[in-house]
C-alpha cells in the first residue's frame, strides 16, 4: 500500500516538536473507482428493472425492492469507505514528550467459568500486568460475573506467577506476553538455543507455568467440593445468580515500584434476582466505579477475558494518541482492532471477515469522526465516559477550587451515593488528576468498593443511561461509543504492526450463530432507541457521515429480509417457470454477470491484500451469506420481540477455547444443534434442490409464457447451494456434524408450504 503523508514532518533536529502521531491519508483512487463501477452496474439494473416492471408482476417488484436495498447497502458501505485514514505512532518519542506517563487502569471481564475457561482470563491478566509501562501507573480489575471461586483462586495463583513472569518478561524482552501463547510461539522455539542462561531461566519459567495449569485444572475438577477457608470463605453461600458483592485486593504493588507487579483487583458485583444486572455493561460499570474509588485512573482500557494483549507496548501506542497537542484532547477513546489467534485453517467459520472489515471500513470511519467502539481493546478517557463533552473539557479544571457543595450535589445526584466516589468524580470531571494523590493503599478503599459494586447502587443515578457504559442494547459497545461520538468527541484507530491485541474467535456453527445474532440484535436495538445515530445527527453531534457509517453496521440485522428474499427467487422462478434476470440475447444479462464478477474480485482482492488465501475468502463470503440469512434474521425477531414488549434481548456469552482439543475429529466441518436458527438455511437448501430437480425434470407449474426460467436462474439456485454447501453436508453427518431431525422435520413442513404456495400463485 502507498501512503501520501498529510503532515510536514518535523525537523530531525528539534525533539520537541516531533509529532507522537502521525494520521495518514490512504491512497484508495482505484479502489474508489471500482467502488463507483459496481454502484453504476447496481443502478443500471434498477433502472433495467423498472423499465420492465409493468410487463412482470409481483415477483419483479419484488427483485427490484431487494437491489434497491442492497444499492442502498453499497452506498453505506462507500461512504464509510471513501477517506481511510492511518495512525502512525511514535512510543519511542513520549519520553521526550512527556514528564510523567499518567496511570492506566485495566480492566478484564469474565463471567462463566465454564463457557471462558479461567485459563484464558488468567492469561489475559498475566499479558496486562507484564506490559511495557511502569508498573505503579497499572492496576489490573477483574470483573467474574460468575462468581467463580475457581476463577478467583486461579488469578490467585497465577498472581504468584506473575511475579516471576514479568521479570522475565522484561529482562528478555519477551515480545508474546500471555504465557500460553509465548510457549508455543517462534519467539520460544528460537530463544531457546541463545545463551544458557536464557535457556535455564526458560525451562524453569515454563515448568512453573506448566504447573499454574495443573493447579488451576484440579480446580476445575473438585470445583463441587471446593474448600472455602480462609480468603475463599466468601465464596461459601454464593449462588451465581444471587449473592453479595466480593471484592478482593489480591496484589497491591504498596511499595510503588515501577519495575513490580501492578495492583491486582478481584471484583464479582452482587447480583439479585430481581435487579437487572445488564450483563457486559453492568460489569463495566461496577469496574469504574470499583476502580474510581481506589486508583481513579484517567484512563481505562477494557478487554474480554479472550483478548491478551499482544503488543507489550500497546499503551505508549495509545498515549501517542491521547496525549499531546490540544487538538488531541479531542479523541476520546483509541480503539484497537480485534484479531485472533490460533484461527482453524482456511477460517471455514468466517472470522476473517471482521478483520478486513478492520482493515477497509474501519480506517474510512477513522477518517469520518473516528471508529465504532468495539467492547475490547480499547482506551478509554475516564472523564468521557463520565459525561464530559468536548467543550467541557476546554474549560476544565479553571475553577477546581472554587467548586462548592452544590456541584457535589449535583455530582452526587449522577453518581450515586458514595462520597468517596463522588470526591474521586469531581476530581476526574474537573481536571484535577494531578491533585488526586493516587493512594498506594488501595486496601484502605475496599469497604467502599464492595458497597459501589452493590446492584441498588445505581438506582435513581445516571449509571447506564448518561455515564458510564450504557444499557439497553446487547451491543453495548456500539450504543456506548455512539453515544461519546454524539457529545461531539472523536475517537482513533490503533493497529500497530505487531496486532495489539488477541482473542478467540467462535469456532463452531452454535457459537458462531449466537455471536451474530447478538450482534444484529444489539446493533438493531440501537437504531430504535433514543440514543439512535439519526437522532444523533438531528439533535446532537453527531456528523451526517458518521451516521450512515453507523446506520451501516445498525442495519446488518434487516439485511436478512432482502437476503432472504432474493435468494428464494430463483428457487421460485424454477418451481414456476418464470424469470427476474435478463436473457442471455439481451445486452441487459451483461449487468448482473459484470456485477457478479467485479465485485468478487473487488472483495477476493481485499482478502488477498489482508494475507488471506483464496479458500478463506470463499468461506467467509459463504459464511457471509448464511448467517445474514439466518442469525440476523433471528436477531430481528428478538428486537421485534422486544419492541412488542414479549420478551427482552439477552446477552449469550460466546465460547472461548484454546481451540481444538481433540474431541473434535474434524475442526473445520460445520457443527448444528437444535436451535431454530438452523431452520432457514436447511429450508433453504431443500428448496433449492427440490427445484433444481424438478426444473431439470420439467415438471413445473402450469400457466407460465415461453419465456420461463433460464440461464440466469439456474446460475443463482446452484451459487445459492454453493454458498449453503455446510447445510447440503448436514443432511448427512452425524452427531454435531448432522442437522437434528426435528430441524428437517421444520424446514421440509416450511417448503411444502412453500411449494403449494407457489403453484397457487402461478396458475392464479
Ligand atoms: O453478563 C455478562 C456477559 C458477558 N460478559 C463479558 O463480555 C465479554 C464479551 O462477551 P463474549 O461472549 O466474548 O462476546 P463477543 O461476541 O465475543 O464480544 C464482542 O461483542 C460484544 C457485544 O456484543 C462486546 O461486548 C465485546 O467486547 C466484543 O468482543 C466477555 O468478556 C464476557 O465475559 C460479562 O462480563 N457479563
Ligand atoms: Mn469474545
Amino acid at each position: 500500500m502507498q501512503f501520501r503523508s498529510t503532515r510536514v514532518k518535523a525537523s530531525m533536529a528539534n525533539p520537541i516538536t516531533l509529532p507522537l502521531h502521525e494520521r495518514i491519508l490512504r491512497k484508495n483512487k482505484l479502489k474508489r473507482a471500482t467502488e463507483l463501477v459496481i454502484f453504476f452496474l447496481l443502478l443500471s439494473l434498477l433502472i433495467y428493472r423498472l423499465r420492465l416492471l409493468h410487463a412482470h408482476g409481483f415477483v419483479w417488484l419484488l427483485a427490484f425492492f431487494c437491489e434497491s436495498w442492497f444499492t442502498f447497502i453499497w452506498i453505506l458501505i462507500m461512504n464509510a469507505k471513501w477517506n481511510p485514514i492511518d495512525n502512525k505512532t511514535y512510543p519511542d518519542r513520549l519520553r521526550t514528550r512527556i514528564h510523567e506517563l499518567p496511570p492506566v487502569d485495566l480492566f478484564v471481564t469474565t463471567a462463566d467459568p465454564v463457557l471462558e475457561p479461567p485459563i484464558i482470563t488468567v492469561n489475559t491478566v498475566l499479558s496486562l500486568l507484564a506490559l511495557d509501562y511502569p508498573a505503579n501507573k497499572l492496576a489490573c480489575y477483574v470483573s467474574d460475573d460468575g462468581a467463580s471461586p475457581v476463577t478467583f483462586y486461579s488469578l490467585v495463583e497465577a498472581l504468584k506467577f506473575a511475579k516471576l513472569w514479568i521479570p522475565f518478561c522484561k529482562k528478555y524482552n519477551i515480545q508474546t506476553r500471555a504465557p500460553f501463547q509465548y510457549f508455543s510461539s517462534k519467539e520460544f522455539e528460537t530463544a531457546r538455543d541463545v545463551s544458557s542462561k536464557f535457556h535455564k531461566d526458560i525451562i524453569y519459567v515454563k515448568e512453573e507455568y506448566a504447573q499454574l495449569c495443573r493447579k488451576i485444572e484440579t480446580a476445575e475438577k473438585n470445583s463441587t467440593q471446593f474448600a472455602f477457608t480462609k480468603e475463599f470463605s466468601a465464596f461459601s453461600k454464593v449462588e451465581r445468580r444471587n449473592h453479595q458483592s466480593i471484592v478482593k485486593v489480591i496484589w497491591e504493588n504498596k511499595d510503588n515500584l515501577a519495575d513490580g507487579v501492578p495492583h491486582l483487583v478481584y471484583v464479582a458485583r452482587e447480583k439479585q434476582p430481581n435487579y437487572p444486572h445488564h450483563y457486559k455493561a453492568g460489569a463495566m460499570n461496577v469496574l469504574v466505579r470499583v476502580s474510581g474509588v481506589m486508583t481513579n485512573s484517567p484512563f481505562m482500557l477494557n478487554v474480554d477475558c479472550d483478548m491478551f494483549a499482544n503488543n507489550a507496548q500497546v499503551v505508549l501506542h495509545a498515549m501517542c494518541l491521547l496525549l499531546g497537542s490540544e487538538n488531541e484532547r479531542e479523541i476520546a477513546y483509541v480503539q484497537c482492532p480485534q484479531h485472533f489467534y490460533g484461527g482453524i485453517k482456511d477460517d471455514p467459520f468466517g472470522a476473517s471477515s471482521l478483520i478486513v472489515l478492520q482493515e477497509y471500513i474501519v480506517p474510512g470511519v477513522g477518517g469520518i469522526q473516528g471508529p465504532f467502539y468495539g467492547g475490547t481493546g480499547c482506551f478509554h478517557r475516564r472523564n468521557v465516559i463520565y459525561g464530559l463533552s468536548p467543550d467541557d473539557a476546554k474549560i476544565q479544571g479553571k475553577n477546581y477550587l472554587s467548586h462548592g457543595k452544590q456541584e457535589e450535589e449535583a455530582i452526587r445526584a449522577k453518581f450515586g451515593c458514595s462520597a468517596q466516589l463522588v470526591k474521586s468524580a469531581s476530581q476526574t470531571l474537573l481536571g484535577s488528576h494531578e491533585k488526586l494523590n493516587c493512594p498506594n493503599d488501595i486496601t484502605r478503599s475496599l469497604k467502599i468498593a464492595t458497597q459501589v459494586a452493590d446492584c441498588s447502587y445505581e438506582s435513581d443515578t445516571l449509571w447506564g443511561t448518561k455515564i458510564g457504559w450504557l444499557y439497553g442494547s446487547t451491543a453495548e459497545d456500539v450504543l456506548t461509543g455512539l453515544q461519546i461520538h454524539a457529545r461531539g468527541w472523536r475517537s482513533a484507530y490503533l493497529s500497530p504492526e505487531r496486532s495489539a491485541f488477541l482473542g478467540c474467535a467462535p469456532f463452531a456453527g452454535p457459537a458462531v450463530m449466537t455471536q451474530q445474532k447478538r450482534w444484529a440484535t444489539g446493533l438493531l436495538e440501537i437504531l430504535f432507541c433514543k440514543n439512535s445515530p439519526i437522532i444523533a445527527t438531528i439533535k446532537a453531534n453527531l456528523k451526517f457521515r458518521q451516521c450512515l457509517s453507523y446506520l451501516y453496521i445498525n442495519i446488518w440485522g434487516l439485511r436478512s429480509i432482502p437476503e432472504l428474499c432474493y435468494v428464494v427467487l430463483p428457487a421460485y422462478c424454477l418451481l414456476t417457470n418464470t424469470y427476474i434476470f435478463p436473457k442471455v440475447s439481451e445486452n441487459a444479462f451483461w449487468i448482473p454477470i459484470s456485477l457478479v464478477v467485479i465485485y468478487n474480485l473487488t472483495t477476493l482482492s481485499e482478502y488477498l491484500h489482508c494475507g488471506f488465501s483464496v479458500k478463506v475468502w470463499w468461506n467467509n463470503q459463504r459464511m457471509s451469506r448464511i448467517t445474514a440469512t439466518t442469525a440476523w434474521l433471528f436477531g430481528v425477531l428478538s428486537v421485534v420481540l422486544k419492541l412488542i414488549g414479549l420478551s427482552d434481548t439477552v446477552f449469550e456469552i460466546t465460547r472461548k477455547d484454546q481451540g481444538d482439543d481433540g474431541t473434535n475429529t474434524n475442526p473445520g466441518q460445520f457443527t448444528f444443534d437444535d436451535s431454530p436458527v438452523f431452520v432457514p438455511g436447511t429450508a433453504l437448501v431443500l428448496l433449492h434442490v427440490t427445484a433444481l430437480v424438478l426444473w431439470t425434470l420439467g415438471i413445473q407449474s402450469p400457466g407460465q409464457s415461453a419465456l420461463g426460467a433460464g440461464l440466469g436462474e439456474v446460475i443463482c439456485s446452484l451459487l445459492v447451494l454453493l454458498n449453503f454447501l455446510p447445510f447440503l453436508i448436514g443432511f448427512f453427518g452425524k452427531g454435531s456434524y448432522g442437522i437434528p431431525l426435528s430441524t428437517i422435520c421444520k424446514s421440509v413442513a416450511s417448503v411444502g408450504l412453500f411449494i403449494h404456495f407457489c403453484r397457487r400463485a402461478s396458475t392464479n
